[in-house]
């Protein structure tokens, strides 16, 4: 995996002035076994090519949630730890995040971490529930309670950015996804204490208490950007937004209520030129607004073919997805032929980053995705 052993490259150094896009701002270093930098080995690679809507030599592939449960390596390491422990020790996060790449040979890696890691970082009380997910003690429900969403101090992840440190040095060529929680299903975590089916005391703040919930937003906004930011200057190579639960909402709600936090964040982290990718699930109705926000990349879930995404999207940005995670239990010659559909939906975009419409399910088969990978690598490649 070491392709380029310690890192030799300086570190992703903030916006370029002028927010101009593309990779200025972004300085080349030598990474001394090659001759090149990593940051240019890094360009080269098909996910951030596809990403850039330019020519690849074959679709990449990367999974929402490659790492975790699915793998037996990731149970036996994270034994006995808690999974926000985890996420606070940079030698288990590049061991789990390098996982997935070694077994499966994704085109890149995700960060191991969770939504809720910066929110854990500025002191909230919470907690990750296995089979639940995120569990805040006291949820945030009023104009006092915002008073505990105090900005995050790059300080507070010192081990993101050791951790994405000794993560860059392993991965060589391959890209590093960091990312983030959107501040909407931020917010509906914050406010409901939990996973909500219907996300009812987050809507009743939204649209009762429209003041507070734009306040409560825009905090989140603010988290959130510093947190991507602290990622982009350890060396991510782009970063992906998730706003999985904002497909509950209406596209004019998510226009009034949601969109203006969402564009502050892309727009925080404009300037270092890597691609910026937004997804969320159930969110057809919403593709074009979430372009819109300020995405290089829209992530779209099975429920819209990939030529209807893009039609809906609009000219000018790349798209990613969209096999339904659940058909990889359906054994490899269906998984092949509905691989094949996405592959087809998706012919003649600009870009194509290949993944699940949404996270691996935890039962999944590893090998199955490792198979997957190789399809989708063997049926794309240019001769
Ligand atoms: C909504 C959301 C969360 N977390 C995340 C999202 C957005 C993605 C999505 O829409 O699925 C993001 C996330 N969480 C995790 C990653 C890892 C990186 C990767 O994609 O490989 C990512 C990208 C690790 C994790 N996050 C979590 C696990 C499982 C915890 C464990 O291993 O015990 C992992 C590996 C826990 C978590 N955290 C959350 C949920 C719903 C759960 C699942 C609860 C459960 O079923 O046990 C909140």
């Amino acid at each position: 995996m070491s392709r380029c052993h310690g890192r030799k490259t300086r570190r992703n150094e903030g916006p370029s002035s002028g927010g101009r896009p593309g990779w200025a701002g972004r300085p080349v270093g030598a990474c001394e076994d090659f001759g090149v930098s990593t940051h240019q080995q890094t360009a080269a690679s098909p996910f951030i090519l596809a990403c850039r809507r330019e020519p690849v030599p074959h679709t990449p592939v990367w999974f929402m949630r490659q790492a975790g449960r699915s793998l037996p390596e990731y149970l036996k390491v994270r034994e006995g730890t808690a999974m926000l422990d985890s996420c606070m020790r940079p030698d288990l996060v590049t061991e789990i995040t390098l996982q997935p790449v070694r077994r499966h040979k994704v085109d890149a890696a995700v960060y191991y971490s969770d939504i809720v890691v910066p929110l854990k970082a500025i002191g909230l009380d919470l907690d990750i529930k296995p089979g639940v997910g995120p569990v805040v003690a006291q949820p945030i429900r009023s104009r006092a309670d915002l008073d505990r969403l105090r900005p995050l101090d790059p300080d507070d992840v010192k081990y993101v950015t050791e951790a994405i440190g000794m993560l860059t040095g392993e991965l060589g060529a391959t890209p590093l996804i960091g990312f983030a929680g959107a501040p909407f299903t931020l917010a509906s975590y914050l406010v409901e204490g939990g996973t909500s089916k219907n996300h009812e005391r987050t809507k009743a703040l939204m649209y009762g208490q429209p003041e507070i919930w734009a306040e409560l937003l825009d905090r989140l906004a603010d988290i959130t950007a510093a947190f991507l930011k602290v990622q982009i200057e350890a060396g991510a190579s782009a970063v992906q937004l998730f706003d999985s639960w904002v497909g509950a909402l209406a596209p004019a709600d998510y226009r009034r209520y949601v969109m203006p936090a969402s564009v502050k964040v892309f727009d925080a982290v404009a300037g270092y030129g890597v691609p910026r990718i937004h997804f969320g699930v159930g969110t057809g109705e919403l593709l074009g607004l979430m372009g819109e926000a300020g995405a290089d990349v829209v992530g779209v879930d099975w429920r819209v073919p990939l030529d209807e995404a893009a039609r809906r999207v609009g000219p000018g940005k790349a798209l990613q997805g969209n096999l339904d995670p659940a058909v990889l239990f359906a054994g490899q010659e269906a998984v092949e032929a509905k691989a094949r559909e996405v592959l087809d939906a998706a012919r003649g975009l600009p870009g194509h980053v290949f993944n699940l419409g949404h996270g691996v399910l935890p039962s999944t088969d590893p090998d199955a995705l490792t198979r997957l990978v190789e399809f989708v690598h063997e049926a794309t490649a240019s001769s």
